[in-house]
């Protein structure tokens, strides 16, 4: 069976500190990626690399066998990236913020008030995300997983602020995206519920003697 994605080789430098070097992976359909790694380690810069906002020092990375860089606009449309921090627009109510990135995400027919019901926000659809708890902000944030048709999805730390609930209904989200044959990355310092060989872990740790010398 082919990849999904495959990444080979992959080697980042930030602020003059090796994060990683040679780092490679791959994902069939319907697996799913844990990046572990302590803070500083590199883990979001990798999982930024993947999604296509940073350029690696070295490396390469698959999609469907199609190279990174090949057409960067059919890359995009196969993923979605939500980074660690909830990217909500503080003066835009839920509900505004709902419509407001699905059209960013190119998508007309979502059923704002569906998607606030679905993921536990109904009844503050009118407050502005400013006024939101740091949970609530983050469902905001979350919601595109439920309309997104992208098979890998990125996550930075998807957990973070959720409740018991909203743990649970992320968990059965990605149940169900990975058996729609979908992929997903994520970084999480908690750990993860799923066993079984659908689950692979990579971890990154500081290197010996990150400093580059010449
Ligand atoms: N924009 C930037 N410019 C320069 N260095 C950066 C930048 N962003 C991050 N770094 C550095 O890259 C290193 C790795 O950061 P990264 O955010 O990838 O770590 P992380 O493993 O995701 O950490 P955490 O668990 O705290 O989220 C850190 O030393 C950080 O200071």
């Amino acid at each position: 069976m082919s990849a999904v994605i495959e990444a080979k080789q992959l080697t980042s430098v930030r602020a003059e500190r090796l994060l990683f070097s040679e780092l490679s992976f791959q994902l069939q359909t319907g697996e799913i990626l844990h990046v572990e790694g302590p803070n500083g380690a590199g883990k979001s810069t990798l999982l930024r690399i993947i999604a296509g906002l940073l350029e690696p020092l070295a490396g390469s990375i698959h999609l469907f066998g199609q190279p990174q860089w090949g057409d960067p606009e059919c890359w995009r449309r196969q993923l979605l990236f939500i980074g660690h921090k909830p990217a909500v627009k503080a003066e835009l109510s839920a509900l505004e913020n709902l419509h407001f990135q699905a059209t960013l995400d190119g998508v007309t027919n979502v059923d704002a008030w569906a998607l606030l019901e679905t993921v536990g926000l109904l009844g503050l659809e009118d407050i502005p995300a400013q006024q939101l708890s740091a949970g609530q902000q983050r469902r905001i944030a979350l919601a595109r997983l439920w309309y997104s048709q992208a098979s890998l999805w990125i996550l930075d730390e998807p957990f973070t602020a959720l409740d018991t609930y909203g743990i649970q209904l992320l968990h059965e989200r990605f149940q169900h995206h990975l058996q729609q044959d979908g992929v997903i990355i994520l970084t999480s310092h908690q750990p993860l519920t799923w066993s079984g060989d659908r689950l692979k872990k990579i971890r990154i740790e500081f290197q010996d003697d990150g400093e580059l010398h010449e």
